[in-house]
């Protein structure tokens, strides 16, 4: 099969030139939806991800962002406490949001004690919950369908096996569609318990930026070309759509088999 229509991609000789732009086209969504509706709602995921965004802790954007009015949820989490190292809501506050001025209010983390005792299945339960519950107050619209939650943008990494969130392959979560959040406790990288966006809602994402680079294994080059050039759908980053834009930042290593 030939490149799907719907992905964008550019390709960077370094990370970053990937990371500088990636900060100008959060910065311009950021102000197009802080101008447009007030508030801007932004999905993050965790592994080198956060690392990428740090151009955004520099001049002009540290500065110039309307943080106060981002609203900050994960793609996925691990099911541990927050202190752990494991923790994708760690590795971004340390990282990232603690250097930021966006209210606490605004950083919406998995459940700090269900986290804390390993119960992936009531952390994604409550999870969706804290969702609805946004939904109801107006802060996240529904898509049009009116059955999934609508995020301004997503900021993703995919594993070099081909995985999103922590949709993996062969992994039954990527079917679910009756809800937002799901749940796995067999998770083939580690930690096993995690929770995670179903992909019906990552794929109601208004823009999805999905970033894959930084990674020294052979298998990531040998997914990006069975996603762009067969379109494998057994993998589960090739299911990755979005209502607006699905653009992917690719660094020249995990572009060298395109
Ligand atoms: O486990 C996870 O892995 C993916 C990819 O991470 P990377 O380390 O290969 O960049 C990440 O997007 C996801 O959020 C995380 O939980």
């Amino acid at each position: 099969m030939t490149e799907a229509w719907h992905r964008k991609k550019h390709v960077f000789p370094t990370k970053d030139e990937l990371s500088v732009a990636m900060a100008k086209y959060t910065a311009h969504l950021s102000e197009k939806f802080c101008k447009e509706k007030g508030l801007f709602t932004v999905v993050l995921s965790g592994g080198g991800l956060i690392d990428w965004l740090c151009k955004l802790l520099e001049p002009p954007y540290k500065d110039s962002i309307e943080w106060s009015k981002w609203h900050v949820f994960w793609v996925d989490e691990r099911v541990c406490a927050y202190e752990d190292p494991d923790s994708n809501y760690k590795l971004a506050m340390d990282g990232f949001l603690s250097k930021v001025g966006i209210p606490n209010e605004n950083i919406y983390a998995i459940d700090k004690h269900y986290a804390a005792d390993g119960n992936a299945e009531h952390c994604a339960a409550l999870y969706e919950e804290c969702l609805r519950n946004l939904v109801k107050q107006g802060i996240i619209p529904l898509c049009p369908n009116g059955k999934y939650p609508q995020f301004d943008l997503q900021l993703l990494g995919m594993g070099p096996d081909g995985h999103m969130a922590s949709l993996f392959p062969g992994h039954p979560q990527i079917n679910v569609k009756d809800k937002w959040v799901t749940h796995i406790t067999d998770s083939p990288k580690l930690p096993p318990r995690r929770i995670t966006f179903t992909l019906p809602v990552i794929n109601s994402a208004s823009y999805n930026l999905m970033a894959v680079c930084d990674d020294h294994t052979e298998l990531c080059p040998r997914s990006i070309a069975d996603i762009f050039k067969y379109n494998n759908l057994a993998l589960p980053a090739a299911h990755l759509t979005a209502h607006v834009e699905t653009m992917w930042y690719l660094d020249k290593a995990a572009a060298a088999l395109l």
